[in-house]
């Protein structure tokens, strides 16, 4: 099946005192993290890839349409720009139960019981919900009708601008499952906006990173995983990201067992189908090192590799150790006397055990 044409949004916006310019590809499908520090033009970008920004000049095109081409004084208005847009507050409509917020989302006409409707509603799990008024919802239920309401007009492309900052931490958990869901079964690109690398570990294909409205960095997330340690207020802990398949669950024990490139991984999770590819987030002060292969240890999910770098830690006396197998890699962060007592250099064999995993879907 051949690609979705990519999300072309070259552009140029002048504010008093801020000036955002890029030129970014991305791609059609998946979400697309924009990512960066508070006052970096997150939100601008995304408003004005919506065309709520009358300063904006440059050229977006969206899944082979043009929606802004200021040199042929083009400029399609946000109300005719088929997108979907989900802010940080739910905004419902509080008189209207959630069945009415979601059809208020849909073109005029449609109905409860129209396919759209009804997929929208079963991707989001509100079908027990539908009668309730947002008053009477948690934060994370309210996000998901709106969320749902974005969906309803069936948008080419999907706003999210920090979609679970308004939720506290356990909130954020139940909505983010969501949100991946919504990732592997829609099929329109996303446009998410954050400041939390756990947010773009678990959903992000690819990555753009902003700084004073410049794009510092935008690629495939990947290849751009370094570039969520140096910024924004959660981003201290160096994370790997892992690609794995599920190989086996060990029910008896509440395990799933994931073939992390030829690596068996033991991790605690619920129930997950063999098959399945999963993405495995590991902090670099999970992981130790050993020369040898340690023997009869509590940590059971060991990994020959190799040690790629040394790097600098934010934390005094201590540093990264940018660890490498086939394709993947991680990080340990462990004092500087250790690395020196070990020997540790690029080049050098090891064993890295990893103590905590966890399994993002
Ligand atoms: N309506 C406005 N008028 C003038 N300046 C604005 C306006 N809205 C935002 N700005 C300024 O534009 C710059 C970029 O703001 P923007 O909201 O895009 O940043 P952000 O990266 O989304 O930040 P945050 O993570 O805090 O939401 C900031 O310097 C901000 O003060």
């Amino acid at each position: 099946m051949s690609r979705p044409p990519p999300t072309r949004v070259a552009l140029d916006v002048r504010r008093e005192t801020f000036h955002l310019a890029c030129d970014l590809e991305l791609p059609g499908d998946g979400v697309s993290a924009v990512y960066g520090r508070s006052g970096s033009g997150k939100t601008t970008l995304l408003r004005a890839v919506a065309g709520l920004e009358p300063s904006a000049r440059g050229r977006i095109e969206v899944a082979g349409e043009t929606w802004l081409d200021s040199a042929e004084g083009f400029d399609l208005p946000t109300w005719r720009r088929p997108l979907g847009f989900v802010f940080q507050e739910p905004s419902l409509l509080p008189h209207l139960d959630v069945l009415h917020n979601i059809l208020f989302g849909a073109p005029g006409g449609s109905r409860a019981g129209s396919a759209p409707i009804r997929e929208v509603i079963e991707l989001l799990g509100l079908e027990g919900l539908l009668q309730r008024t947002p008053g009477s919802l948690s934060g994370g239920q309210q996000q998901r009708v709106a969320i749902a309401r974005a969906l309803a007009s069936e948008p080419r492309l999907l706003l999210l601008d920090e979609p679970l900052s308004a939720l506290d931490a356990p909130r954020r958990q139940e909505v983010l499952p969501w949100l991946a869901r919504l990732k592997r079964e829609a099929r329109m690109p996303m446009l998410y906006v954050t400041h939390q690398s756990s947010e773009v570990l678990q959903l992000a294909d690819h990555l753009t990173v902003l700084e004073e409205g410049q794009v510092e960095a935008s690629g495939p997330l990947d290849r751009l995983l370094d570039r969520l340690h140096g910024t924004g207020p959660d981003a201290a802990e160096p994370c790997a990201l892992l690609r794995g398949v599920v190989a086996g669950v060990d029910a008896a024990w509440g395990l799933v067992e994931v073939d992390c490139a030829g690596v068996p991984l033991w991790i605690c999770a619920g129930r997950f189908v063999t098959g399945t590819p999963v993405r495995l987030r590991v902090e670099a002060r999970d992981v130790s090192i050993s020369l040898e292969r340690p023997q009869r240890s509590s940590m059971q999910n060991l990994i020959h590799c190799r040690v790629l770098a040394v790097e600098p830690a934010a934390q005094p006396g201590q540093q990264l150790v940018r660890l490498g197998w086939a394709d993947q890699q991680l990080w340990a962060r462990i004092t500087s006397r250790s690395i020196d007592a070990l020997g540790l250099a690029p080049g050098v064999e090891a064993w890295a055990q990893v103590k905590a995993i966890a399994l993002l879907g």
